[in-house]
């Protein structure tokens, strides 16, 4: 079974892709060699699914845990949820020699890891990503963090997890919504990286869960290789992981947290950049349509609600980590597989893309 590793010197590590792994987490995460004590973070969809088989491996490997379960979706993405979470760290008297195991999708990941980046200044992670889009995307790369009202993910820090475990059974538990919602990022690893992987998606059957664990591991190498060449996204490497990012990040901020759910904003943010790259990036309309037909396929919202206005967007877009001094980082792509960063583009172009998503594609 296919296993990716993330070489990255003293922080290199293994995400494994196997069917049934999560039985065996246990067993995998004692071989790492870390403290005796888990804090295990869920949320209660999660939970009520996946976690007492985790508890069971992990405690016949010897291990004594502790369970904290946020309630599920985006808005438990913040700092409520993480002060509760460390507060039940402490009082569960976890320190130093304990470490803190996330099952769960994006959000679970993402809040549980920035909770492992900074309690007690910091103690090992291990990721078991239960979502297309963790699997795929969120638990590899080491981005943690938390949303605020006026924007995505706009607190956290980098911190790689010491192992990510992926069980693609997991997923047969996820709902037909957020089992579609994940081939968002999936497509914008073959728009970006694998042109290939674009004509192949048009062969999956959009509403199985029974998920090839060689394109999952596929999804993976790609962000992998990415993630070697700007672990911290400085030299603009990693940036291309933010195509259909940025007007999607400012849709996915523009309404209350989880009413749509990420790759759904994405795939939004996916047909407005694609939109600016036909216009500035030389784009052919023949690609466009492909990925744009993909999006379709996999059931995903190509047109923007009209209660969304275009203002509401621009003013948490104009937040994110992409403008820098002013200046929008905005990736475009000029063929499939082939994305960068575009320095040129400004607000006015941004407003016209947003438009765009009001028409019929
Ligand atoms: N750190 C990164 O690099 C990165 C990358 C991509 C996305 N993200 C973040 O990830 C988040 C989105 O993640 P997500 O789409 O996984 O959302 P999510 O974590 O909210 O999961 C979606 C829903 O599916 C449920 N669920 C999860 N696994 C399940 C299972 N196996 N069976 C039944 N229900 C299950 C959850 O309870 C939730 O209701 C966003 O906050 C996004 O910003 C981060
Ligand atoms: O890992 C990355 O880098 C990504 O950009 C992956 C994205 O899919 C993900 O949504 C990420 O959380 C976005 O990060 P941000 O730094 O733009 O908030
Ligand atoms: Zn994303």
């Amino acid at each position: 079974m296919p296993s990716v590793h993330v070489d990255l010197a003293d922080r290199a590590y293994d995400v494994v892709v196997e069917n049934g792994l999560l039985r065996e987490a246990g067993e995998r995460i004692a071989r790492l060699g870390i403290g005796s004590r888990i804090a295990i973070v869920s949320d209660s969809n999660v939970a009520k699914h996946h976690g007492g088989t985790l508890i069971g491996s992990l405690e016949a490997a010897g291990f004594e845990t502790t369970l904290h379960v946020i309630p599920a979706g985006e808005a438990s993405k913040g700092f409520g949820q993480l002060a509760s979470l460390c507060s039940e760290m402490a009082a569960s008297r976890h320190d130093r020699s304990s470490s803190v195991v996330a099952l769960g999708g994006g959000v679970v990941g993402d809040l549980a890891g920035y909770a492992a980046a900074s309690f007690f200044r910091g103690v090992p992670l291990v990721q078991i990503p239960t979502t297309i889009v963790s699997q795929v995307d969120s638990s590899v790369g080491g981005k943690t963090g938390i949303n605020l009202p006026e924007g995505k993910n706009l607190v956290g820090a980098f911190h790689q997890p010491r192992l990510v475990l992926v069980d693609p059974e997991t997923l047969a538990t996820l709902p037909s919504r957020e089992l579609r919602e994940g081939f968002a990022e999936v497509i914008k690893h073959a728009a970006i990286r694998d042109a290939a992987m674009l004509d192949e998606l048009m062969g999956l059957d959009p509403n199985s869960t029974a998920v090839p664990a060689d394109l999952i591991a596929r999804n993976i190498a790609i962000k992998a290789r990415i993630v070697e060449e700007d672990e911290h996204e400085t030299s603009g490497t990693r940036a291309l992981l933010n195509f259909g990012h940025t007007i999607g990040h400012g849709i996915e901020a523009a309404v209350p947290y989880g009413e749509l759910l990420h790759g759904e904003a994405i795939s939004l943010g996916l047909r407005a950049a694609l939109y600016l790259s036909q216009k500035h990036a030389g784009l052919s309309h023949d690609t466009a349509a492909k990925v744009l037909g993909l999006l379709k396929r996999f059931g995903l919202p190509v047109r923007l609600d009209e209660r969304i206005t275009t203002e509401a967007v621009l003013d948490r877009l104009s937040r994110d980590k992409k403008f820098v001094a002013g200046q929008i980082r905005f990736v475009l792509l000029r063929a499939a597989g082939d994305a960068y960063v575009d320095k040129s583009l400004d607000l006015d172009d941004l407003r016209e893309a947003i438009e765009s998503l009001r028409s019929e594609p």
